[in-house]
């Protein structure tokens, strides 16, 4: 589909995310917030920035554990916009002392 990248483009870009990993026509990273209530921060700050660039990740929360994934619903699988997405991600849970 139109957008989608290849196999060899997902897996050189998960080459520069090591805390994803690719599950199928999705990409996938678990974050370990230091508390429940710095977990619901994380998933604050990830909602705003799903607004801001139109694109919304699945969000699981169990107590402080989240797992986010990311896939491109109109393009049918993985495409630029979930690496942006998840490097925001990775940016918002540092800041909020997440790994
Ligand atoms: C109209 C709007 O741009 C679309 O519905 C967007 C919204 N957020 C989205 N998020 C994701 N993950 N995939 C999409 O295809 C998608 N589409």
């Amino acid at each position: 589909m139109a957008g989608t990248l290849d196999d060899a483009a997902v897996a050189e870009r998960l080459g520069g995310l090591p805390a994803w990993s690719r599950d199928g026509d999705a990409i996938r990273r678990r974050v370990e917030a230091p508390s429940f209530m710095a977990g619901i921060d994380v998933v604050a700050d990830v909602a705003r920035a799903a607004e801001d660039a139109d694109h919304h990740p699945d969000i699981d929360i169990r107590w402080r554990t989240l797992t986010f994934t990311l896939s491109t619903h109109s393009a049918g699988g993985i495409t630029a916009k979930d690496f942006g997405l998840a490097a925001r991600i990775d940016e918002i849970a540092a800041r909020h002392g997440a790994g």
